[in-house]
Formats: structure tokens, sequence, C-alpha cells
């Protein structure tokens, strides 16, 4: 039984985390970290986890969780977790850090956050999908939400250098924000609603480039538009791919399939992916059709924010991690309708 840890617990992804583990069946949570909830139970917080976390916020020094846990989740703002990740790395401890801190080159941190970076180091991005090297780390850096959707919509076509430009258009539920309440999710303003917001400059932008340039090292026509849509999970990603030659219906299917043949947690469905058929779950569906006057390809994935955009691909990568069984404890369905 892996005995684990999580810092910044009080948090969603945090809480997303304990949900998930409640149903793990090789690891158990050891310690739950908040700064200003100590002595709190966590379930008074997360009010959905009573009576399956017993746990209460406690606040111990790096020492005492490496000495408690075999696995750290850190689960804190961007910016934060570079002060504390250091602190945890040693011979013992798996650690798999949440935030951006770790995912870009550190040069290309600095610029794009404008945070000299504490801890600069070169760290496997754990997108278990393109990067099976995740399963030699001992700290690896989980991909961000919205990167999550987008570079797995597009990654088949960046293999075979196909792609001449693609446009991601991107909605997301509010818990992709935090727990912390912000304009952008004030009720009056989030519902009946849609938030384009960061047009041309998304820090995520980044990241597609990065996972993609590894594919394809030519490829530079990248564009990002989130949204903020009135649900609390999910982010349903339309990439517009514009391609270098004609492609077939048939053509697309077998560079999808292929690339995804044995990876349990991403579906090609027939037809459009539905963030229902997702939410609560660690799939990420992808649909897409060929749109052979404009040599386009429309492809459309669909996540939860929550699981494999967060909490469930940083447990798919720790199962990797620990010599488990990819999908243990995360082979659910979504909760559709
Ligand atoms: N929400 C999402 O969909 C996704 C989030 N992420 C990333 O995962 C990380 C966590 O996200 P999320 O759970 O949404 O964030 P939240 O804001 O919901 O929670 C973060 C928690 O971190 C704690 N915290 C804040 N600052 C510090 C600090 N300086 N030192 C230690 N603890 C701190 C807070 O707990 P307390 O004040 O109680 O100590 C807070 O509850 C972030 O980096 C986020 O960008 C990644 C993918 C998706
Ligand atoms: C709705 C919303 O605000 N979403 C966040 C993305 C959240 C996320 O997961 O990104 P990181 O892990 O890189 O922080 C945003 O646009 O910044």
């Amino acid at each position: 039984m892996l005995d684990i840890g999580i810092i910044g617990a009080s948090g969603y992804t945090g809480g997303e985390l304990m949900r998930l583990l409640f149903n793990h069946p090789q690891a158990r949570v050891e310690l739950a970290t908040s700064r200003k909830l100590i002595g709190q139970k966590v379930s008074a917080t997360h009010r959905h986890l009573k009576d399956m976390v017993d746990l209460e916020f406690e606040n111990p020094d790096s020492q005492e969780i490496k000495d408690r846990c075999d696995v750290v989740f850190v689960a804190v703002p961007h910016g934060t977790a570079m002060e504390i990740v250091p602190k945890l790395l040693d011979d013992k401890v798996k650690v798999i850090d949440l935030s951006a801190d770790y995912r870009l080159n550190p040069d290309v941190f600095e610029k794009v956050y404008g945070i000299k970076h504490q801890d600069p180091r070169h760290v496997v991005y754990g997108m278990p999908e393109l990067h099976p090297e995740v399963k030699h780390e001992k700290f690896i850096a989980n991909p961000g939400c919205f990167p999550t959707g987008a570079t797995l919509a597009a990654a088949p076509l960046a293999q075979v250098s196909m792609i001449e430009n693609v446009v991601f258009d991107s909605k997301t539920g509010v818990s992709g924000a935090g727990i912390e309440p912000s304009q952008a999710s004030h009720y009056p303003n989030m519902a009946e609603n849609v938030q384009p917001y960061k047009l041309t400059t998304h820090r995520h932008l980044a990241e597609f480039t990065q996972e993609l340039q590894r594919l394809d090292n030519s490829l530079t026509r990248i564009s990002f538009t989130p949204h903020i849509i009135p649900s609390v999970r999910g982010i349903l990603t339309t990439a517009h791919i514009f391609t270098k030659g004609k492609l077939t219906q048939y053509d697309v299917m077998d560079l999808y399939a292929e690339m995804y043949q044995d990876k349990p947690f991403v579906r090609v469905v027939d037809g459009i992916p539905s963030l229902s058929a997702v939410r609560g779950s660690n799939f990420c569906d992808i649909g897409f059709e060929v749109d052979t006057r404009n040599n386009r390809v429309v492809v459309i994935s669909a996540i939860d924010n929550l699981v494999k955009g967060a909490s469930g691909q940083a447990i798919q990568n720790m199962n990797i991690m620990c010599g488990l069984g990819e999908t243990t404890g995360l082979w659910m369905s979504g909760v559709a309708p």
C-alpha cells in the first residue's frame, strides 16, 4: 500500500485526488496539508468525502512529509510549487507536481510567467500518452488542463508533420480557476454567459507549442483562445487543423486509431465527443470530421479538467512511476447524462 501526501489538499485538485484515491486499491491518503485549515476535518471542506476520508488538515515540515509518504502530490498555485518541491525530492519519495512550475524549459517559463525560477531543472512532462519515459522518473510535471485536451487532439497529425496551422478554441468549466472566487467565477458574470479571455496570449500556448514541436519541430502556427462556460467541470476543445495536403476521413481515422490504440484513457469516438460522457472520468474523448474543401480537420476533444486535466492524470502517472497497472483505481466511466 502506498502512503500518499497531498500538499494544497484544501483546493479543488487536492479534493479530487482524495475522491479518486479513495477507490484506489493500492494507495491510501496519509496526509492532507493546508496552511489555514490546520486541525479542521478534511470532510468539512470537501463535503463529498464525508465518511470516506477521516483526516484532519495538517501542515508538517518537509522532513516529516518524506518520512510518512511514498508519493507526494503538490497541488498549489504556480510560482509556489517551486518553493516546496526541492525540499521533497530525495531517493525514497516520488513527487508529482500539478502546477505549471516544472512543465516548461525554465527560460521559457520565466518569459511566459514573468517569475524568476527558484529551481530551474529539466523535468519530464507527465503526459503518459506522449511520454512513456514517465515510468523511470521520481519527479514529474503534470500537464495543464487545456494542454491535455488540445495536445491529444492534434498529436496524431503533428506526428506525421501534416499540420500547416492549428487553431485551438476551448470551452472550460469554472473549476479550472481553482477554489478562490474571482470576477470570472462570480455567478452573475458566469451564468447564462460565455466569457472569452486571454484571446491570443494565454500562458498555456507555450505548453502546446513545446509538446507539438517535439512531434514536429517545423510547426510554428499554433493559436489558442479559451472561454469560460457556465459549467463546473470539463473542457471541450475544438481544434481547427489546416493540413499540408488533402486527407480523407479514413486517413485521419487510421492516424488517430494507430496513435491511441494502446492508450487506455484516449477514446477515439464515432461522432462528436460529449463533456457529459467524460465528466468524473479520466478519459479524453476525441472525434473529428474532415473538411476536404478547405484542407481542414475539425477535431473535438473532451476531458474533465479536474480528472484527466489534473488529478486523474496525476494518479495515472503515479501508477506508471510506481510500477502499477496504468488504469488502477481510475477505470470508471463519466457520469452522463
Ligand atoms: N483546477 C484545475 O482544473 C487545474 C489546476 N491545475 C493546477 O493545480 C494546482 C492546484 O490547483 P487547484 O486545486 O485548482 O487550486 P486551488 O486554488 O483550488 O487550491 C490550491 C491550494 O493550495 C494552497 N496554497 C495556496 N498557496 C500556497 C502556498 N504558497 N503554499 C502552500 N499551499 C498553498 C491553498 O490551501 P491553503 O490556503 O488551505 O493552504 C489552496 O487551497 C495549481 O497550480 C493549478 O494551476 C492543473 C490542472 C487543472
Ligand atoms: C478557467 C481558468 O481560469 N482556467 C485556468 C487554467 C487552469 C489550469 O489548470 O492551468 P494550470 O494548471 O496551468 O494553472 C486559466 O485559464 O489560467
